[in-house]
């Protein structure tokens, strides 16, 4: 594998390579203006695939190996700098659906754009444009909330930073909820923390405008999937139903539920460092499956206070429509005195009503032109954010258990310098003369998900 060290994107020198997943390499980059710290995901051009729990290591390895043989060839042949224009965010912003069309990669960049406002989401500060791949640069953020929890144990004593970090998470989901933005991919790697343990979601590339999705659709890390993406029952399913473990749902489930699935596992990473199975699946998962015949287990095979087994019995329902809502989870995390049986986790303070709204509701939350992220209440040294916001939520016509086109409603201004797209682009000119390196660097992605296999409760124990 390829590094870029040294190589240059504009006015960013690339220092390391940090993330590699389904379809983009991460870097960690310095601003040669001001000395700061971004991350750059380089995004394949291109790429329409559905980026799903089917797609095995070998499949990720060989994409982004791809792309990194073509940045290597970008790099040559430009001499180590690449000069590439800076598209405007608004009119990225603005896409339409059928500007995804012709330009998949850049859905994951227009969803999160919509929503980069809330202070607990990344900041996404530039767009490039390159000639193979779309560059995003982003805030930097130390480590992910996997690091966090299985290698730093973190928050295996601190029950008050729990209740901190699981409500900035609930609060940037909803967040995304009111701006009609669903994540489908809520996991600790996709939860970056700083230095003061805010949290901050990425990864918006399996992200969604539809209010309802197709049962089955198996996207996301298979750990935080909710079952109706991947376990409801074939046999039983009519025409116009499916069923779930016996309920019976509409053809749709709600896209907003699925991510309420997704926090109800995090809640147990955070609290019991551990995932309580590998799938929600029970023709393939042991655990799993004795779960649906008795949620009890639950208190079994993790050691959860009563109160948190209670909240974890109304976020776990296996009916989608059963889910307790995200504010509820919210309020009754703030007031929960206990996450644990027995240990430093079994008494936890509630959190006063001004403590649970710094977290809860950090920022302007409301409107539709949002005002620049602020970081009042931690010693933050973020500079401010000086994007705006063009578009609103438009009230998109949700078309109510009925396929939907994925979004493809929001209107804006397109821009004059590419018609086909609609994207404003403007050129940044920098020089670079530094050589490439090469080193190997692990898959983070195949070595986290093992750490939570290593730390999974045996799928069989429960048999034994
Ligand atoms: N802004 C950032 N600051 C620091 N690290 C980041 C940042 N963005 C991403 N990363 C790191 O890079 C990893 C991969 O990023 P991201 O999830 O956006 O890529 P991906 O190609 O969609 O990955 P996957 O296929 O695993 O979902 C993250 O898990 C994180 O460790």
């Amino acid at each position: 594998m390829t590094m870029f060290n040294s190589c240059r994107i504009n006015n960013y020198i690339i220092t390391s390579q940090i993330g590699e997943g389904a379809y983009g390499l991460v870097y960690r980059a310095i601003d040669i203006h001001n000395d700061r710290e971004y991350a750059i995901k380089a995004v394949v051009q291109g790429s329409s695939v559905s980026r799903g729990a089917d797609m095995d290591g070998g499949e990720t390895y060989r994409n982004s190996a791809k792309l990194q043989k073509r940045l290597a060839k970008l790099f040559r042949e430009s001499k180590n700098i690449v000069r590439t224009p800076s598209i405007d965010l608004g009119s990225i912003e603005n896409m339409k659906e059928e500007d995804f069309k012709k330009l998949p990669h850049y859905k994951e960049i227009s969803l999160h754009l919509r929503v980069h406002h809330h202070k607990n989401i990344v900041t996404i500060r530039e767009v490039l444009q390159s000639a193979i791949c779309t560059f995003i640069v982003m805030d930097y953020y130390p480590t992910d909330l996997f690091t966090s929890i299985v290698d730093n144990r973190h928050f295996i004593t601190n029950g008050l930073l729990i209740k901190k970090v699981f409500l900035q998470i609930c609060s940037a989901l909803n967040y995304c909820h009111e701006h009609g933005i669903y994540h489908c991919d809520v996991k600790p790697e996709n939860l970056l923390l700083d230095a003061d343990d805010n949290v901050f979601l990425c990864d918006f590339g399996l992200s969604t405008t539809s209010t309802y999705l197709k049962p089955n659709i198996c996207v996301g890390s298979s750990y935080y999937m909710p079952p109706e993406r991947i376990s409801f029952d074939n046999a039983k399913c009519s025409s116009s139903k499916i069923r779930v473990k016996g309920h019976k749902l509409k053809k749709m489930c709600s896209s907003c539920n699925g991510d309420l699935w997704s926090l109800g596992i995090i809640l147990i990473n955070l609290t019991c460092v551990r995932n309580p199975w590998l799938k929600a699946d029970k023709t393939e998962d042991n655990s799993y499956y004795y779960f649906t015949k008795d949620p009890t287990v639950l208190k079994q095979i993790l050691p959860l206070s009563d109160a948190l087994y209670s909240l974890l019995s109304q976020i776990l329902q296996v009916n989608p429509k059963k889910r307790i809502s995200l504010q509820d989870v919210m309020k009754e995390v703030s007031s929960i005195t206990s996450f644990t049986n027995k240990g430093p986790l079994s008494k936890v303070p509630p959190l006063s009503k001004s403590v649970y709204e710094k977290f809860s509701n950090p920022g302007d939350a409301t409107g539709k032109t949002m005002s620049p992220k602020q970081y009042t209440y931690m010693d933050n040294r973020r500079m401010d954010k000086n994007l705006y916001c063009t578009s609103s939520s438009d009230d998109d016509d949700r078309v109510q258990e009925e396929e939907e086109n994925d979004g493809g409603s929001r209107s804006g201004s397109l821009g004059t310098l590419d018609t086909d797209t609609g994207l404003h682009s403007s050129f940044t000119s920098t020089s670079c003369d530094s050589d490439n390196e090469s080193s190997k660097v692990p898959n983070k992605f195949s070595l986290l998900e093992k750490k939570f296999n290593e730390l999974h409760m045996s799928a069989t124990s429960l048999t034994n």
